[in-house]
């Protein structure tokens, strides 16, 4: 069969994004790796599958899709595709509107300099939440990786983060400390970890390592995660700018029980159509 997509990215972080409201498919985990294969397939970070919602107070069913072939919770710069997506496919004829997620509901919204900016949901820090394995609820945790005894934040935006902070995000050690501690036994459904520079209370740059992927040029839900933790610590103050490789995003955060806010760009790259084996 032949499969209609568009490819798209938000900052470097790129997607494949499916409609399954208007064609239907079944995407295998084996087939999954094969389309995000860079030399061999199309390429790209997640699979976004568009389909209708399942619970009457939702506009749209978002799932998403690792390049291993794994389903997670959320994506933040995918939920900007997804945005924009819907819309200029004429899915929607609303500028604002929610999505349901494995990670919870999302509320997406397109303003008119075509930016989009997304309700990220509450950041959850408690340790079960995470899921982390802790003896409590601390601003820091501390793991021992070969030698080394590594401190870092924990916290849930829908999927599990772990925060640390670096002097020089440049020569942050993300290849070796990425995948140790993303497969650390106390991060049970494993984690993306983000490498911190705090350059003012108001701005930092973030590298991440994703679970499912390896480091992407950006991670929306990262950026939320590093200012979450940021701020919770003292270290940071709303609205912080951060600069990722891929480009910038803005986070607005009230603390505590309030909702995250990310704004950021969206940008389609081709339409295709691909044969599924
Ligand atoms: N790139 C994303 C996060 C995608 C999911 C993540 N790799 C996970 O496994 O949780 C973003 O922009 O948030």
């Amino acid at each position: 069969m032949l499969l209609n997509f568009t490819k798209m990215h938000g900052l470097g972080n790129d997607f494949m994004v499916v409609d399954l409201i208007s064609q239907r498919a079944y995407l295998r985990d084996e087939q999954i790796r094969q389309l995000a294969d860079r030399p061999f397939g199309i390429g790209f970070d997640q699979l976004l599958l568009v389909e209708p919602p399942r619970k009457p107070d939702m506009d749209f069913r978002y799932r998403i899709f690792n390049a291993d072939g794994g389903e997670v919770e959320n994506c933040g710069n995918g939920a900007r595709c997804f945005a924009r997506f819907v819309i200029d496919q004429r899915l929607t004829h609303k500028r604002e509107f929610k999505v349901e997620t494995l990670g919870g509901p999302l509320t997406l919204r397109v303003d008119d300099d075509g930016r989009v900016r997304v309700d990220m949901g509450t950041p959850r820090f408690a340790p079960a939440d995470v899921p982390f394995v802790a003896d409590s609820d601390e601003l820091l945790h501390h793991l021992e990786i070969g030698n080394q005894r590594v401190a870092l934040s924990v916290v849930s935006m829908g999927n599990p983060h772990a925060v640390l902070q670096v002097d020089d995000v440049d020569s942050a050690p993300v290849d070796d400390l990425g995948p140790s501690l993303q497969r650390h036994p106390s991060f049970p459904r494993q984690a993306n970890v983000g490498f911190m520079q705090i350059d003012s209370p108001h701005a930092i740059r973030l590298r991440v390592y994703e679970r499912g992927v390896g480091e992407t040029l950006a991670c929306g839900t990262g950026a939320c995660a590093a200012v979450a933790c940021g701020i919770r610590r003292g270290l940071l103050q709303s609205p912080v700018e951060v600069e990722l490789r891929g480009g910038r995003l803005t986070l607005e955060w009230a603390g505590t029980e309030a909702a995250m806010f990310m704004t950021g760009p969206a940008e389609r790259v081709f339409e295709g159509r691909i044969a599924l084996n």
